[in-house]
């Protein structure tokens, strides 16, 4: 047992994380407009990435990726604000799953250390 990502239960985490993550975001009035014409299912992979990455898990992405990846997001308003949303479904998602609330803080402190290549600062 050692990284965060293990600690939180590693792919089957992961996965279950998934699906009451994006509800969630999906369902919210702040941010579902971001995800407008974005094929959910397509994005499956995405989807486990986003939670892949705040677990601390093995992914591929740097920070000039996500820089280009939400560039198109952030010429349509996408800021702080927006930011915030996610990490409070996010949140709110890893206490559903009863994830204990030092590995939830852990978590956030990983999404957070995204936040200016996300929204291109
Ligand atoms: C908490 C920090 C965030 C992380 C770690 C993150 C991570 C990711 C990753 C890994 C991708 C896939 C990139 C690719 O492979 O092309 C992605 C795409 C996307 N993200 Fe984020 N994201 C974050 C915040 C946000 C926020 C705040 C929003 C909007 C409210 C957002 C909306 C999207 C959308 C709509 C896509 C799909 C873009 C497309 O394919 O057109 N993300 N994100």
């Amino acid at each position: 047992m050692s990284s965060l990502y293990e600690k939180i239960g590693g792919d089957g985490a992961v996965n279950a994380a998934v699906d009451i993550f994006y509800r969630k975001v999906l369902k919210d009035d702040r941010i579902k407009h971001f995800f407008d014409g974005v094929d959910m299912d397509k994005q499956a992979a995405k989807q486990k990435a986003f939670l892949t990455m705040a677990f601390g898990g093995p992914h591929n992405y740097t920070g000039e990726d996500m820089r280009k990846g939400h560039a198109h997001l952030v010429k349509n308003g996408l800021n702080d604000s927006h930011f915030n949303a996610v990490m409070e479904n996010l949140g709110a998602t890893l206490k559903e799953l009863n994830v204990p609330a030092d590995l939830i803080a852990q978590a956030a402190a990983i999404a957070e250390s995204t936040r200016n290549d996300v929204l291109g600062k």
